[in-house]
């Protein structure tokens, strides 16, 4: 049977740094995916959708207000599959929508379904690209972080591993952009311990910073699954940290999955 893993991208990923979702980082991501697929059932957790209706429309007022983010999202989300779909057909890759809220993970049925939905797309040959049903519920664009949301879909599907790509190797014992000598923490298997090591900077983007991913790992330490956080500025960044290429962190848990 294939493992089950679960690939979560940020906007700030998704547009490498411009305020433009780049080609190059989803074709890397599809690339990658032709190969992961031979051992792993994959589902996406992507964000991305108002960076992406940015490059069409600028609603007044969207990075303040509430509404207009929604609109914007709205708007982006059907463009960026538009995007995901154009380029992973040239790989020969099937994928499909599923928009969640966190209320959709306190509702036993809607779990069930959820499941059953992923799973069927899975058996048919579709990617399912999750993200957050904006329209109906704001916390992840207040909060503006799909890492918590990528942690329950991880729990809910009883997956192998999920992989937080970020912008950087992983974590450190002191923020590396505010210090040059912080070194990074391989592997994590006491969230205590590192809880004095993530220091926010101020952020123009509002993401929630490496505290959304710690707060992500509590969901997958506590549920049995395995996550990392893996740096996608890096060619080939899952392949490579599946075969140990590259250094990342890797936050165990005690129960080891077939
Ligand atoms: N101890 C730490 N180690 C690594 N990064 C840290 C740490 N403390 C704070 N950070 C910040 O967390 C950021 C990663 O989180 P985030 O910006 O949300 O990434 P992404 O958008 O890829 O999800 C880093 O770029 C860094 O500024
Ligand atoms: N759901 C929204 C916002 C989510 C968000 O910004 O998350 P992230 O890129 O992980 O910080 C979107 O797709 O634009």
């Amino acid at each position: 049977m294939k493992k089950k893993l679960i690939i979560k991208i940020g906007t700030s990923t998704l547009t490498a740094g411009t305020n433009r979702i780049s080609f190059a980082v989803i074709e890397s991501l599809a690339r990658q995916i032709v190969e992961l697929k031979k051992d792993y059932e994959i589902v996406i957790v992507s964000s991305g959708a108002i960076a992406t209706a940015r490059q069409f429309v600028e609603i007044s007022g969207y990075q303040k207000r509430v509404d207009s983010k929604q609109a914007m999202a709205a708007i982006g989300q059907t463009k960026l599959m538009e995007l995901y779909d154009g380029i992973f057909r040239t790989f020969g890759l099937n994928i499909a929508q599923i928009l969640l809220t966190y209320r959709d993970f306190e509702n036993p049925v809607a779990i069930e379904n959820t499941r059953n939905t992923i799973n069927r797309l899975w058996q048919v040959d579709y990617i399912p690209i999750v993200n957050e049903n904006d329209t109906v519920s704001i916390e992840e664009i207040m909060l503006g972080d799909n890492d918590k949301l990528s942690a329950l879909v991880a729990t809910i599907i009883d997956a192998n591993l999920l992989v937080l790509v970020s912008d950087i190797d992983g974590i450190f014992n002191q923020n590396p952009h505010l210090h040059s000598d912080a070194k990074l923490i391989a592997e994590v298997t006491d969230l205590e311990s590192i809880m004095n090591f993530i220091e926010e900077k101020e952020s123009t983007l509002g993401t929630g910073g490496m505290s959304s991913k710690i707060h992500a790992a509590e969901i997958c330490m506590t549920n049995s699954v395995e996550m990392w956080i893996v740096n996608g500025q890096r060619a080939n960044y899952i392949i490579k940290a599946l075969h140990n290429e590259i250094p990342f962190t890797r936050f165990k848990t005690e129960k080891v999955k077939k």
